[in-house]
């Protein structure tokens, strides 16, 4: 029973460091969200912050694994152009671009007032 977890966990961390390798649109999401981490450990955020930015940057890494997924099958099982083979990962792709519009909104909505009250004079 261990085992079998033991090995469900070693497949998939195989598979996130071959996508962190290997797929440059993982470092600029990498490289987007330690920035948004490096700001928060900056600012006094609250946990329901926390959360809110930890759940917008795992989405975005969510939603880019599943499209390197389904451009890896397409290379194999379908590696000659065809139209519904370009829509299936145009629709993929636009998955990240919705997941990533999302997080950038929740990030200017928890660091925004965060960042302008860090940098607004005192009023005491
Ligand atoms: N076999 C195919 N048939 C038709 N169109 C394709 C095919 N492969 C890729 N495309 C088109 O090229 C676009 C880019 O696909 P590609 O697999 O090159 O992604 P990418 O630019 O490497 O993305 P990422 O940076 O996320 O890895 C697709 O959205 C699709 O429109």
């Amino acid at each position: 029973m261990i085992q079998t977890w033991l090995h469900k966990f070693r497949v998939a961390f195989a598979g996130l460091f071959w996508a962190l390798r290997d797929q440059p649109s993982f470092h600029v999401h990498l490289s987007v969200a330690a920035a948004v981490i490096v700001v928060g450990v900056l600012l006094p955020l609250q946990l329901w912050q926390w959360a809110g930015l930890i759940f917008a940057i795992g989405a975005v890494i969510t939603a880019e694994l599943f499209n390197t997924s389904l451009e890896l099958l397409v290379a194999v099982i379908h590696p000659d152009r065809d139209p519904r083979i370009g829509r299936v990962l145009d629709v993929a792709a636009a998955a990240v671009l919705a997941a990533s519009l999302a997080a950038i909104a929740i990030g200017l909505l928890i660091l925004g007032p965060e960042i302008y009250l860090w940098f607004a004079p005192s009023q005491a």
